[in-house]
Formats: C-alpha cells, sequence, structure tokens
C-alpha cells in the first residue's frame, strides 16, 4: 500500500479527490526580494500538473520548498498528507524527486547509482536487485547499466536522474525542468517515459517553461508569475478562457502593427505580439465592423497554449 493511500484522509480535498501535494498561502523571500508570492496550488492525487512560467517566476524555489530544500516564510505546505517542513522526512521519503541539474555520480555505473538510491530510500534488501532492474528497465538502460555515467550520453543521463527518482516507486513525483536543454529527440523520448509514469497512477508535479511540454503531458497546467500561480486549469480549457478558438495573425511594419493592437483593444479583444507580427486572440468574437477594420490581411489558426502564456505573463516564449 502507499503513503499516498495511507494518508489521504488528512489531505486536502480538491473537487472530491484527494490532493498528493497542496500549497496555501506560501511565501518565499530572499533578503528583500520575494520569490514566492502567496501561493495557493493543488495537485489531485493521480494527475499531472505543469507547472510552468518564464525563467524567474518561482517554479523552482517552489518545488524546493516541497522537499524543505528551501523554507516557507508563510504558508502551509503538505505533501502526500505529511505537513511539509515538520514531517519532510517521511514526506521526502515517499517521493522521488529529479532535480533540474545531473548531480550523478560520474564515476560509479548507472546501476551503481541506482542502487546507492535504493539503498538511501530503504527499498528492503530482498527486493532491492528488482526495484533497480525495474527502474533500469523503465528508463530503457538495462543495456546500459554496467556503463559508468561519464560515458552516458546526455540523454542517457536524464533518463537514470528521472530512474533514479522512481527506484523506490513513490507515489509522487517532482521533476524540475526535466527536458531543459535537450535536443528535440532526447525530449520526445522522455515525454514518453513521464507519460507512462502518469498512465501508471504516478502523481507528477512537472515545472517547465517549454510550453509544448506542458500542453502535452499534464492534465492541468498552473501558470505562474512574479511567484503567484495566475491561472490553472486543463489546457484546453486555459486556451478556451483566455485566447478562445480562433486567432488572426497580422503582418506588417511597426505602424500597422500599433494599428492593429489600437482596433483590437477598443473591440475588447487581447492581443499578442510575435517578432514582425501582431496576433488578434478571441478571433471568432471580433464583431463584422472591428473585422473590416482590421483588414483582410490576417492568417487564421487555432488558438494555443502558447497564447495564453504570452498574454499573460507578458514574456516571449523560447
Ligand atoms: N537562493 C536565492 N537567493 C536569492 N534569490 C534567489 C535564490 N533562489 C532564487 N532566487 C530568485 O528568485 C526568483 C525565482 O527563482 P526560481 O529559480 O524559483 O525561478 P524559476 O521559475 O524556477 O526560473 P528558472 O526556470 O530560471 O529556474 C528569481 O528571481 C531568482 O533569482
Amino acid at each position: 500500500m502507499t503513503v499516498q493511500r495511507i494518508r489521504t484522509a488528512s489531505a486536502q480535498d480538491s473537487g472530491g479527490v484527494a490532493a498528493a501535494v497542496s500549497l496555501r498561502g506560501v511565501v518565499k523571500r530572499f533578503g528583500g526580494f520575494t520569490a514566492v508570492d502567496g501561493l495557493d496550488l493543488e495537485v489531485p492525487a493521480g494527475s499531472c500538473l505543469g507547472l510552468l512560467g518564464p525563467n524567474g517566476a518561482g517554479k523552482s524555489t517552489t518545488m524546493k520548498m516541497l522537499t524543505a530544500q528551501a523554507l516557507a516564510d508563510e504558508g502551509t505546505i503538505t505533501v502526500l498528507g505529511f505537513s511539509v517542513p515538520r514531517e519532510s522526512k517521511r514526506a521526502r521519503a515517499a517521493m522521488g524527486v529529479v532535480p533540474q541539474q545531473d548531480n550523478l555520480d560520474e564515476e560509479l555505473t548507472a546501476r551503481e547509482n541506482l542502487e546507492i538510491f535504493a539503498h538511501l530510500y530503504r527499498v528492503p534488501r530482498r527486493s532491492r536487485r528488482q526495484a533497480v532492474d525495474d527502474a533500469l528497465a523503465l528508463a530503457h538502460l538495462t543495456e546500459r547499466q554496467l556503463v559508468k555515467v561519464d560515458d552516458l550520453s546526455g540523454g542517457m543521463r536524464r533518463r537514470l536522474l528521472i530512474a533514479r527518482g522512481l527506484v523506490h516507486r513513490p507515489a509522487l513525483v517532482l521533476l524540475d525542468e526535466p527536458t531543459v536543454g535537450l535536443d528535440p529527440q532526447v525530449r520526445a523520448e522522455l515525454w514518453g517515459l513521464i507519460d507512462g509514469l502518469r498512465a501508471g497512477g504516478t502523481t507528477v508535479l512537472m515545472s517547465t517553461h517549454y510550453i509544448e511540454e506542458a500542453e502535452r503531458l499534464a492534465d492541468e497546467c498552473a501558470l505562474m508569475s512574479h511567484g503567484r500561480v495566475i491561472a490553472q486549469g486543463s489546457p484546453a480549457r486555459l486556451v478556451a478562457e483566455h485566447a478562445g478558438k480562433l486567432v488572426v495573425e497580422h503582418y506588417g511594419p511597426p505602424d500597422r502593427l500599433l494599428d492593429v493592437e489600437r482596433v483590437a483593444h477598443g473591440a475588447g479583444l487581447p492581443t499578442r505580439r510575435t517578432g514582425p507580427s501582431v496576433s488578434v486572440l478571441k478571433a471568432e468574437t471580433i464583431p463584422p465592423s472591428v473585422d473590416e477594420e482590421l483588414g483582410p490581411d490576417g492568417v487564421r489558426r487555432a488558438a494555443s497554449l502558447e497564447d495564453v502564456f504570452v498574454v499573460l505573463t507578458g514574456e516571449r516564449v523560447e
């Protein structure tokens, strides 16, 4: 029986589903700077939540507070029913943590790295070999288990890092920017791995600033900006709410773009800049007279989570 099942009675409830992670009014300051500013967030058990936000939004700090690597100045944090930081040892034993920075032991083989963590996480001696075999298989590293980490490719190292966080079969796994800096093919490979975890019932909390990553993997996205969640919901719901169904992109010289923005804003329509173009969101609601004023040169496309991200955070996308 997982810790999650044992402790759900004391977990906060969200819409009938027990929360694996709950943060209420959490504040974290670094000197005079407030990195996390009254954060409320719940991750329903068994779901994958993507914590999405631009660099510096407070995602990593939030992840660190869940493991008590950073201590909140205000608010309450519950992880798998354990109060953090008071019960952080027990919470940490029940969750898997995959850090942003690769901190594998390069002198050891892939298998040895997993064995050490199986020991640290107190996987019983009799099931340790199987646990390591399973983690290697999950990360498609069985063939490479005897290779020193130093000789593994970047993608293999990242898969090993994830496998290491899963060796004790945690009910919850925290992934901090799991595919940052990896090429698209390796990223896609890792997405398959993460998707498999969620399909197997593991709760996943993943921070990312790649919109496509959140869109593909997350049941729900929480969009963070300046230390707060500014919007939360399924990717489809966020798009419908903030960008509508259709977007019309207008290209042209700076004066023309300013003109498009003026007309759209006059009609109460949100816009976003994309390099040499302005996109008018919620285009399906444009009244005919405004449509005429905007001109016929617009290119229509479906609204996306990227539109939501840019409009709500005012940031560019990587
Ligand atoms: N130990 C620290 N001391 C001072 N400031 C910090 C510290 N850790 C984080 N910060 C600041 O807090 C803010 C939030 O940082 P955080 O790393 O949580 O953001 P993030 O959303 O994870 O961004 P990134 O994707 O760049 O890691 C940033 O402005 C960062 O400079």
